[in-house]
């Protein structure tokens, strides 16, 4: 397959994660164009990425054969209505906007091919998690393109139902945070046992890479490697029995579900 040219709409947090594993995948710089309202914005990304980064949207997607709408979604459709006119037949439309339908884009786009994309920020590493749906005009040849952008930067999985986009925002799109936010918590524990910040922060972020990596590699599951830390009546017992007396389990699950009911939320409210 010859290199797609991709342009992303909006350079912020999720596109440069995206930009800059992509490009670290190999693919040439002058294959991604971008565009942003912020001339600032622009031209940290040129001089951290090398791509060109244009004001106009129109002029981003001039020719381009995969177009990333990477707004928030509170933008979504005004950069939309305003790209409308300009779009060329069979280029395909990559949203990776939280909760909003490719119903919505279609409404507001024109019939168009769209893949709906939840990737996330460790992509900027080639460690990102993404789901993704494509609309029924979606053709084999530019399935085939959006698994291969999303795939040089990560995990990429295909769903079914768009519905499940939801989901998976609410465990892998967000999910970075709630494991810097664990990060973050652990840290000042140690610290506050009289860790130094920078010996604390350490041992924390090597014990998050060491768990994931043992999880990512074992034939057992994350149930299991659990339970061979925790010996009876040993240290780990005593953290667990206290996570658990705090309602650990259940407040994950609401925190997780709250963010699914909000990305729902979110196309309700801005998907007229
Ligand atoms: N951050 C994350 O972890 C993830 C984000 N997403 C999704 O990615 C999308 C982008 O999020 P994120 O990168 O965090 O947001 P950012 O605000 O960092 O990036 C959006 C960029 O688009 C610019 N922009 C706004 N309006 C326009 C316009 N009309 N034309 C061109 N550029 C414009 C913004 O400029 P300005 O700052 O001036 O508004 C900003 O630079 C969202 O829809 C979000 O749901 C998906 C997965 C993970
Ligand atoms: O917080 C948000 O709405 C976006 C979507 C997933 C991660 N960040």
């Amino acid at each position: 397959m010859t290199t797609p040219r991709i342009a992303f709409i909006g350079a912020g947090n999720m596109a440069a994660s995206l930009i800059g594993g992509m490009l670290a995948q190999g693919l040439p710089a002058s294959a991604i164009r971008a565009s942003d309202r912020g001339a600032e914005q622009r031209e940290k990304i040129n001089r951290e990425h090398g791509i060109e980064v244009l004001a106009s949207n129109a002029e981003a997607c001039r020719d381009a054969d995969v177009i990333v709408l990477a707004v928030k979604p509170q933008v979504m459709k005004d950069v939309c209505l305003d790209l409308a006119p300009h779009l060329q037949a069979g280029q395909l439309i990559v949203s990776i906007a939280a909760g909003i339908t490719s119903a919505s884009l279609e409404n507001w786009l024109g019939p168009r091919a769209v893949v709906r994309c939840m990737p996330n920020t460790p992509s900027l590493l080639r460690l990102g998690a993404s789901g993704l749906y494509a609309n029924a005009r979606v053709s084999a040849e530019q399935r085939q393109q959006a698994e291969q952008l999303l795939s040089a930067v990560g995990l990429a999985v295909w769903l079914d139902e768009e519905k499940l986009i939801d989901a998976v925002t609410a465990v892998s799109g967000s999910g970075p945070a709630y494991f810097f936010l664990l990060i973050e918590a652990m840290t000042a524990s140690g610290e506050k046992l009289g860790l130094p910040r920078e010996v604390a922060a350490r041992l924390t972020l090597q014990t998050a890479l060491g768990a994931a990596q043992m999880a990512l590699n074992s034939d057992v599951d994350a149930a299991e490697l659990r339970r061979r830390v925790t010996s009876p009546a040993g240290t780990t017992e005593a953290a667990i029995k206290t996570f658990q007396a705090g309602g650990f389990e259940a407040l994950v699950e609401q925190a997780v579900k709250a963010a699914d009911h909000r990305s729902a939320e979110l196309a309700e409210q801005l998907g007229q």
